[in-house]
Formats: structure tokens, C-alpha cells, sequence
């Protein structure tokens, strides 16, 4: 059956890379025809181009049909009943199967399944797509109505046992009713087998740069935002099974480490025979930033230190591991607690390519002056800087850089960004860029800013602590705790559970809680951190979960029922 699978799936894959063919020379047919009306014209070479167009247009439906008549024939021949489905997959290419037979002239035929509202008399999933294509149709000058076209992709969708029936309503919806039966051998599956992925036709090599703190300052809510999402983006793609590589692209190399250095050479002298006792990293980036902004000496002495830095000067690369290891100390912290695994990659790790890079750039003559910087121009209105006037390189440069790495080197295929939404801007240029110079190919790479809101306190304002202080992640981590344990003391569960598992509740609750809320939210909304919220045990939190599978468990307690005897099910 693998084998019948991967054999379809390669025909899939031919008939889409005619499709993207085909569909690239349509672009160029359409981009001649621009502002000429699509008639036979005097001139023969344009009558060669229409002519042509027609038939390709054709040939596009035929293969269009075809490789949805080869998925469905996939999904159809190749159940495995031990792997799951998604139901909105299977309706999907069915109803894409449909609706490609149906209006063979539409390219790109919209095909929306979504579902129906809880308890709703529409059916269990609707297909909307009649709305779209008969403005579509009106386009190509035929005159249809929304429900005539409902009515002919319902006629048209091939018989599956997933489906019970179909019903076109007003104005041009089709309900869809699931198979009871269908529904409850699936139910039985899960049961018996436990929660399989789907099985996956193209396994990608994916890259997600999330967390991403900067070193020697603090870690703050909008990383530990982007530490939940990323880490549940990765568990999510790793359970697909994707191959996965976490990383933390740490701030570890920008012009702070000139201050931070310099002040650590003057502070402690024999900061290379004794560790320099630097555990307040935060107060310390605070005198040398004070000193950097008052004294011009001071200021000088940083940027020189900057520039032995940036070419490896041994003691300078000791005192800047020094102060990296601070933070990396407590970053590791906040990981542990919160599960999280990541790897560091940081921005120092760029360096040598981003010298390399500029020239590559120079001597293609993609750089341009301005006003002492060199930009790259991106096709939008703002350029990326990629070397400033002082001759250092910018955030900018080490992104295009990691990005040339990350594709070309390392041959990840799918990038995923995850910072705050403010960020959205960089990466639109960093894609950008990188598509300029010929790194990143939109036909074989993927790549993704999943952007994010900002926390907010209780008050609606940006989460601070009430002295105005961002607030520290551990101190957050151990309110959750204790807010967590009085929760469960209030439930008098103290007085049933041993004092370890008491802890071990404490946690699942705490850091379940804080995880849950951030991932229940829209992402792309600001975000208001309440722990009274998050810790209520009703409605859509992390709290009411663990009640309910802690109740399921003990229905299956009571019905003899352990998850060794059916693997994998509880
Ligand atoms: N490749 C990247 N730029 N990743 C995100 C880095 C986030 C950055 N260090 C910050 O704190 O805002």
C-alpha cells in the first residue's frame, strides 16, 4: 500500500509541476494581453497568442481534474486505519474534485469547507463555495446563480462514506452531513489504535527561530509569547513528522557587547584569571549604558571594543563569552521549567558569512551608497541597510545572512519566524531581499513570520509591574506557582495527594495554565495576561482541560481500562 501510495504521490506531484508550469505561462499570456480585448485581432501573432492561450487554459482544467482525481484516489485506495484523517482534508479534495469537474474553465476554483456551528441544523461542515464561483462565472460571462452551482458541485461530488448527505440551502450553501457510522469506526480506530498523525505526503526540513532573547538583557513577556508559540509550532510539525530544528537566534552580537565589554575591562581588570562576579547582568548593562551615554571617552573606548570583537580579539572573545554565559544561564532556566528544547544559534554565529555575503553583494553590484551606508533595494519603498556608515553590519545583514545559510547550506526548505507582530515589516524585507539575490525560490522554499500581539496587563497597558519595571520571567513563572498551589489547596487537594504529586499538579497547573492561555488566544491580538482568568476552572482554560481528562481517566479507571492495554489511547 506504501508503495501504491508513493507511486500516486509522485504522479501528484508531476501533474502539479506541469500545473505551476502552465500557470507561469498563463501569467506571461496574461501579462502580454494586458489592455487588449481577447478577440481575433489583425495581428497574427497576437491570434497565435490567444489561440494558444485558449488551449492551454484547456489543458490546465484537464490537469487540474486529474490531479484531483488522483489525490482522491489516494485518499480513497489508501486508508491506512491506523493513521489518522482530517476530515476537513478528505472534504476538501473531494469538493475540489467536484468543483474542477464541474467549471473546468475556472482556474484556481475557490474551494471552502468549513464547519458548521455547534449544534447548528446546517449539517456538520458547509461547503461555501458557490458564492465565489458564480461571481467567477460572471467574469467569464456566463450567468449562473449561486444556488444553480451548489447544486451542481453537490451532484457532482463522488460518494464517500465520510458523507451522509449533502443539502444545497440558500443562497447557494451545501450542508454536509457526516456518516454516523462512518464517525464512530473512526472513533474506534482512535480508540484502539490511539491519536495517529495523518501520514504525510512530503516531509520538509523546517527551521523554526523562535524565543530569540537578547543576551545581558531581560527576557520579557513577548519572548515568553514567542517561546509558547514556537514551541508548539515545532511539537506540532515534529508529530506530523517533520524533520525539526529548533532554534534561538539570541541577540548576542550587536554594539551593546562594545559597552558591556569595555565597562567589564575597566570594572574587574583581572576579569581573565577570575570570573567577574556579573550575576546581576541586568544592573550591569545599566552602569555601562549610563556611563556610554555621559562620558565621550568612555563611548570611544566601547566602539573599539566593538571592532575587536567583530574580528575574534581573544581577550574581547573572553569577556564576551563571559557575559553570554550569564544569560544563557538564566534563559536555560525559564526552559526547563516551561519543557521548552531549543538550540542557540545566535547572531554571532553569522559574522564570517556576513563578511562574505557584502562582497558577494558588492561584486554582483546588488549594493548601492547612500548617504555612507550601502541598502539593497527590495522592490518596495523602504531599502534594508546591510552595511551602516560606521562600516558595522545590522540586523538586516545577519538575517539575509542566516536566511542564504539556512536555505543554500543547511537546505531547510521551510523557515518559520516567530517574533511580535511589530517585526512583520523586517521579515517582509528579509524575504524580499533574499528572493532578489537569488537565495530563497518560492517554488521549492517556504517561508513564514508568524507574528504576534503584544501582552498587555489588566489595565489594557503594556505588562509592566507596578514600579514601571519589565516584568522578570521568573518571578512571573513563580506567581503562577503560587497562585497555582492556593488554587489547589482550595480544592483541598492537599489533603489527597502526597506532597509530590501536589508539586507535580502545581507545575501541570502553573506552566499548563500560562501555556494555554497565550495558544487560546488569536495571535495576532494583543493579549491581556490575567492570572485570575487563566486559572479559572470553567470555560476555555488549561484548568477546565485537566479536569476533563482527569475525569476521563478515572471512567476508564473504573472501566478496567489502563492505556497499557490499548496503547497510546489515554
Ligand atoms: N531571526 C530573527 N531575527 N529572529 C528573531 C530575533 C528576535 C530579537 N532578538 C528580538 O528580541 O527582538
Amino acid at each position: 500500500m506504501d508503495i501504491e501510495l508513493s507511486f500516486h504521490h509522485k504522479e501528484a506531484d508531476n501533474a502539479q509541476n506541469q500545473i505551476n508550469e502552465l500557470r507561469n505561462r498563463l501569467l506571461e499570456i496574461k501579462e502580454l494581453l494586458k489592455n487588449k480585448t481577447v478577440q481575433a485581432t489583425d495581428d497574427p501573432d497576437l491570434n497565435k497568442i490567444i489561440t494558444e492561450n485558449i488551449k492551454l487554459k484547456h489543458r490546465l482544467s484537464i490537469l487540474n481534474r486529474a490531479i484531483t482525481a488522483q489525490k482522491n484516489k489516494n485518499l480513497i485506495t489508501a486508508i491506512d486505519r491506523t493513521k489518522m484523517q482530517s476530515i476537513t482534508e478528505v472534504l476538501t479534495n473531494l469538493f475540489s474534485s467536484a468543483i474542477c469537474f464541474a467549471f473546468p474553465d475556472i482556474t484556481d476554483p475557490p474551494v471552502m469547507i468549513a464547519l458548521s456551528a455547534p449544534n447548528s441544523k446546517f449539517g456538520d461542515y458547509q461547503c461555501n463555495s458557490a458564492m465565489a464561483l458564480a461571481k467567477a462565472c460572471r467574469e467569464l460571462g456566463k450567468k449562473t446563480t449561486p444556488k444553480e452551482i451548489g447544486q451542481k458541485i453537490a451532484d457532482n461530488v463522488p460518494s464517500h462514506d465520510l458523507i451522509e448527505k449533502l443539502e444545497v440551502a440558500n443562497p447557494g450553501f451545501i450542508n454536509i452531513y457526516l456518516s454516523k457510522t462512518y464517525v464512530t469506526e473512526n472513533l474506534t480506530t482512535i480508540f484502539e489504535h490511539g491519536v495517529r498523525p495523518p501520514s504525510l505526503c512530503k516531509k520538509h526540513k523546517v527551521l523554526v527561530d523562535f524565543s530569540s532573547p537578547n543576551i545581558a538583557k531581560q527576557m520579557h513577556v513577548g519572548h515568553l509569547r514567542s517561546t509558547i508559540i514556537g514551541d508548539s509550532i515545532c511539537r506540532l510539525l515534529e508529530y506530523l513528522g517533520h524533520e525539526v530544528l529548533r532554534i534561538n537566534h539570541v541577540g548576542d552580537w550587536g554594539t551593546q557587547f562594545g559597552m558591556l565589554i569595555a565597562h567589564m575591562q575597566e570594572k574587574f581588570p583581572d576579569y581573565l584569571a577570575k570570573v567577574p562576579p556579573i550575576n546581576d547582568l541586568q544592573a550591569f548593562y545599566k552602569e555601562s549604558k549610563t556611563r556610554f551615554d555621559q562620558d565621550e571617552e568612555f563611548k570611544k573606548r566601547a566602539y573599539a571594543s566593538v571592532v575587536k570583537l567583530q574580528s575574534f580579539d581573544p581577550d574581547h572573545k573572553k569577556a564576551w563569552e563571559m557575559i553570554c554565559d550569564v544569560s544563557r544561564k538564566e534563559f536555560q532556566k525559564i526552559y526547563d521549567r516551561l519543557d521548552i528544547r531549543i538550540i542557540e544559534r545566535g547572531e554571532s554565529f553569522y559574522q564570517s558569512r556576513m563578511e562574505i555575503l557584502v562582497k558577494e553583494l558588492e561584486a554582483a553590484g546588488y549594493l548601492e551608497e547612500d548617504e555612507g551606508r550601502k541598502i539593497l533595494w527590495t522592490g518596495g519603498t523602504i531599502p534594508m541597510t546591510i552595511v551602516k556608515s560606521d562600516g558595522g553590519f545590522t540586523y538586516d545583514t545577519s538575517d539575509l545572512a542566516a536566511i542564504k545559510h539556512r536555505l543554500q547550506e543547511e537546505k531547510d526548505d521551510w523557515l518559520v519566524y516567530v517574533t511580535d507582530a511589530g517585526q512583520a515589516t523586517h521579515f517582509q524585507l528579509v524575504f524580499e531581499g533574499a528572493k532578489r539575490i537569488g537565495v530563497l525560490d518560492e517554488r521549492i522554499h517556504r517561508v513564514d513570520h508568524v507574528g504576534f500581539g503584544v501582552v498587555l496587563g489588566e489595565d489594557k497597558k503594556k505588562f509592566k509591574t507596578r514600579s514601571g519595571d519589565t516584568v522578570k520571567l521568573l518571578d512571573l513563572l513563580d506567581e503562577g506557582l503560587r497562585r497555582a498551589l492556593d488554587k489547589l489547596k482550595e480544592k483541598g487537594r492537599d489533603k489527597v495527594l502526597t506532597p509530590e504529586e501536589l508539586k507535580q499538579a502545581q507545575e501541570s497547573v502553573a506552566y499548563g495554565c500560562i501555556k494555554y492561555a497565550d495558544l487560546s488566544h488569536n495571535r495576532h491580538l494583543d493579549y491581556v495576561f490575567s492570572f485570575d482568568k487563566m486559572l479559572e476552572d470553567k470555560g476555555n482554560t488549561a484548568v477546565y482541560l485537566l479536569y476533563a481528562i482527569t475525569r476521563i481517566r478515572s471512567i476508564a479507571r473504573n472501566a478496567n481500562f489502563t492505556p497499557e492495554k490499548n496503547q497510546g489511547t489515554c
